[in-house]
C-alpha cells in the first residue's frame, strides 16, 4: 500500500494541481500520491475542494494548472471516457427502466463485450456486492442500500484501476450507512481496486480508510493514517475537524501546562474527579478545577462540558460501562477537577481551530 520506496507506480499522482473558478481557488497547487490498492479518503468541510479533486481525476473538469498521472500514464489531457477510472455518486445514477442485471451489464454492452462474457462478469460483480438473487429486480423494488450496491457493481464490472466515490453513502440512514461502511471496506479489500472516497463525515473516513487527506480551502492540511490523524493532529484545524478537540492556548496554557503554545487533549484522555479526590499537580499530571456547564448523555458514553477556573472550556468523555463512578459528578453547576497526563497533550503550532463551541462538538 505505501507509495514511498515502492517499485510499483502510484495509482494516482497529482502534481501542482490547481483548479480555479474565477476568484475561487477550489484546488490550490496540490501534490498527492495515492498507492495502488489503497482505500484513500478526502475529508473536509463543505467547499474545501474534495469533489473538485475527484472530478479532476475523473476528467470531468480540466485543471487550471498541474498534471494527473494514473499508473504510468499522464491523463491530464485525456477525456473522461478514456481514463481507467469509474465514479460512484451519491445519487446512484442507475437506470429505472432496466433490471439489476441489465444495469450492471450496461457498461460492458457499450464496450461491445460478448453476451456470455457480459453475463458472467455482471453476475460476478453482483456476487461481490452481495446481491446474488436480485438480478431480475427493478430499481424501485430495492432499498437505498441495495440501489447503492447496484451502482457499485456497475462500476466494478468494468474492472477500473481506480474507483472514485463521491459521498456514496450520503443518502442512507445512519444504521445502514454504518453497515455499508464496513461492507464497502470489505469489498475494496476483496477486489483490490484503489478507492478514492470523498466524505465530510470524519467517523466514516476513520472507519474505512488506509489514509486520509484533510482538506481546507483547496489544500491538504494533513495526510495520515486514521490513528495518527486522531492522536497527532498537525494543526488546530485538523484537531477540530477530526473528533472533538479541547484546545488549551495563551494564558490558560501558561497556567495549566506551564509554557506558551497551543495544545490539544482529547476528551477521553481527561478524567473528571471530585475536588476531594484530586491529585496534586506534578511534572506528569495537569490538574484544572472548574464547573460542569452541560452534560450530554450519548448512550455508550457521556460528554460533560466543563468551564475551567483558568479560563478554557473542555469536554470530558467517559464510557458508560460503569455509571456509578462519574455519574455523581455529572450535574450542571457541580464543581469538579479535571486531570490528564501531560504526555497526552499534543503540542500544535499555528492558528486556532475553527470556532465550534464545545456543545456543538459533542453532538
Ligand atoms: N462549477 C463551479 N463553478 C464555480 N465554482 C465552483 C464550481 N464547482 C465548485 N466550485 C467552488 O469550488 C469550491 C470547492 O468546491 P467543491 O465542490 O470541490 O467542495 P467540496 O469540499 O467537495 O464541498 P462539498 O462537501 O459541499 O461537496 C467551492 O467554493 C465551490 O463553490
Amino acid at each position: 500500500m505505501p507509495t514511498e520506496g515502492s517499485s510499483t507506480p502510484a495509482a494516482i499522482s497529482l502534481s501542482g494541481l490547481s483548479k480555479h473558478f474565477g476568484e475561487v481557488r477550489a484546488v490550490d497547487d496540490l501534490d498527492l500520491q495515492i498507492a495502488d490498492g489503497e482505500f484513500f479518503s478526502m475529508l473536509g468541510p463543505s467547499g474545501s475542494g474534495k469533489t473538485t479533486v475527484l472530478r479532476l481525476i475523473a476528467g470531468f473538469e480540466k485543471p487550471t494548472a498541474g498534471t494527473i498521472v494514473l499508473g504510468d500514464r499522464d491523463v491530464t489531457d485525456v477525456p473522461a471516457y478514456a481514463r481507467d477510472v469509474n465514479t460512484v455518486f451519491q445519487d446512484y445514477a442507475i437506470f429505472p427502466h432496466m433490471n439489476v442485471l441489465q444495469n450492471v451489464e450496461y457498461g460492458l454492452r457499450v464496450k461491445k463485450v460478448r453476451k456470455t462474457e457480459r453475463r458472467r462478469r455482471a453476475e460476478e460483480a453482483l456476487a461481490t456486492v452481495r446481491l446474488e438473487g436480485f438480478a431480475d429486480r427493478r430499481p424501485h423494488q430495492l432499498s437505498g442500500g441495495q440501489r447503492q450496491r447496484v451502482a457499485l457493481a456497475r462500476a466494478l464490472v468494468n474492472r477500473p484501476r481506480v474507483l472514485l466515490l463521491d459521498e456514496p453513502l450520503g443518502a442512507l440512514d445512519l444504521k445502514l450507512r454504518r453497515e455499508m461502511q464496513i461492507e464497502l471496506k470489505q469489498i475494496q479489500r476483496d477486489v483490490g481496486i484503489t478507492f478514492v472516497f470523498v466524505t465530510h463525515d470524519q467517523e466514516e473516513a476513520l472507519t474505512m480508510s488506509d489514509r486520509i487527506a484533510v482538506f481546507n480551502e483547496g489544500r491538504i492540511e494533513q495526510l495520515a493514517a486514521p490513528v495518527e490523524l486522531y492522536e497527532e493532529p498537525a494543526s488546530a484545524f485538523v484537531a477540530g475537524f477530526v473528533g472533538t478537540s479541547n484546545l488549551i492556548q495563551g494564558a490558560v496554557a501558561q497556567q495549566l501546562v506551564g509554557r506558551e503554545g497551543t495544545f490539544v487533549v482529547r476528551p477521553e484522555k481527561v478524567s473528571m474527579v471530585a475536588a476531594s479526590d484530586a491529585p496534586p499537580p506534578g511534572p506528569d499530571t495537569c490538574v484544572a478545577p472548574g464547573v460542569v456547564r452541560e452534560v450530554v448523555y450519548l448512550g455508550a458514553s457521556t460528554h460533560s462540558v466543563v468551564a475551567l477556573d483558568a479560563g478554557a472550556t473542555l469536554t470530558v468523555s467517559h464510557q458508560n460501562s460503569d455509571r456509578s463512578i462519574e455519574a455523581a459528578l455529572e450535574r450542571r453547576e457541580q464543581r469538579v477537577v479535571l486531570t490528564w497526563r501531560r504526555d497526552q497533550l499534543v503540542s500544535l503550532g499555528g492558528a486556532a481551530a475553527p470556532g465550534t463551541s464545545p456543545m456543538e462538538e459533542t453532538r
